[in-house]
């Protein structure tokens, strides 16, 4: 069985800038594959020419068996592209929207409203599909936009950041919805700049950082690759703070917080044996908390980035 997209030495500059320096990647039928990366990392640009928006400067490209070079219109025909920029039309209700894209299509009249209603239905939008598309929220426009991408019915869908912007509600419901997608045996290829979301939905995650893959494998093999885990107290005295440094000498000391990590892979044995410790030196600790690796972690150690940014915007559901 071939896979639904195989990618081989892709580069891409624009102008003096190399966007892309040799990108290697496979995703098989009917998984969810996740391109992460940082701002500027060349997300949307692999997007634009896995889905033949723009073309490449080299590199063997088949989508859905096809070679996409030799025979872009056959890509084309069988992958839906939803993007940071919307194709809804605001002044056109929800159903007139997909009715529209129902048309590109050639479906027919009776087909068109049918495929329309069967999308509303299935995307939540039932009551709003009479009312414009422009009085939405984010979330809803979201969801229109994810609706007419599947008008065509496509095998393949490039999902580029859905869920930028979004509220914590909105974006589960769209993870529920990229779920069921490829449980009816949609490709899924997503690029997200949220860690949490490469997690939750990718069978494969590859990280992009300054044109390169830096590493690539499932959220399991990629969180194996960062040191384990470990504890991390906190003292409010620096006296406490100095005696608890000679107590557990294997801790990375932080002077400044007042901060130790303690090497930890947070079993109930390892940790019944650090509280002994810290009960035998008599230590006042004022707060403790227990880190098993994620993909956070993955992320500062392949590319040198904190995604603190993007952490704290995962949570707040601001705009990026
Ligand atoms: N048409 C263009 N002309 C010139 N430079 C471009 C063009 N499109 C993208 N770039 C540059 O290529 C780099 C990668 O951009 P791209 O949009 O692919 O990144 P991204 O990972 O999708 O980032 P974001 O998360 O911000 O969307 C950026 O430095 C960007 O400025």
């Amino acid at each position: 069985m071939s896979a639904a997209i195989e990618v081989r030495g892709l580069r891409k500059s624009y102008g003096d800038k190399l966007v892309l320096d040799g990108i290697d990647l496979t995703v098989a039928k009917g998984t969810i594959f996740s391109l992460l990366g940082p701002n500027g990392a060349g997300k949307t640009t692999a997007v634009q020419i896995l889905s033949t928006l723009s073309t490449a400067d080299a590199g063997e490209i088949r989508v859905d068996g096809t070679d996409l070079h030799q025979d872009p219109e056959a890509v084309r025909a069988a992958i839906g592209v939803t993007g940071q920029f919307s194709a809804v039309d605001g002044l056109m209700t929800g159903r007139e929207n997909l009715i529209l894209m129902a048309d590109l299509y050639h479906l027919g009249r009776s087909e068109a409203r049918r495929r329309a209603d069967e999308l509303l239905e299935r995307f939540d939008l039932v009551e709003a599909g009479g009312k414009m598309a422009m009085t939405y929220s984010g979330g809803m426009k979201r969801r229109l936009d994810l609706a007419m991408t599947l008008v065509g019915r496509p095998r393949i869908i490039f999902l580029d950041e859905p869920t930028t912007g979004l509220d914590p509600r909105s974006r589960h419901d769209m993870w529920t919805m990229i779920r069921d997608l490829v449980a009816g045996g949609v490709t899924v290829f997503l690029t997200t700049q949220y860690l949490e979301e490469a997690d939750e939905l990718a069978d494969r995650i590859a990280v992009l950082d300054h044109g390169r893959l830096v590493a690539h494998g499932t959220a399991a093999e990629l969180k194996r690759l960062v040191p384990g885990g470990h504890v991390r107290l906190r003292f409010t005295s620096p006296a406490e703070f100095a005696l608890a440094g000679q107590a557990l000498p294997t801790a990375v000391a932080n002077s400044e917080s007042l901060v130790l990590q303690v090497p930890n892979d947070g079993s109930v044995h390892s940790l019944r044996d650090l509280l002994a410790r810290i009960d035998d030196a008599s230590l006042e600790v004022d707060e403790l908390t227990v880190h098993t690796p994620d993909l956070d972690d993955v992320f500062f150690a392949v590319t040198g980035q904190s995604t603190q940014h993007e952490a704290a915007l995962s949570t707040d559901g601001t705009t990026k």
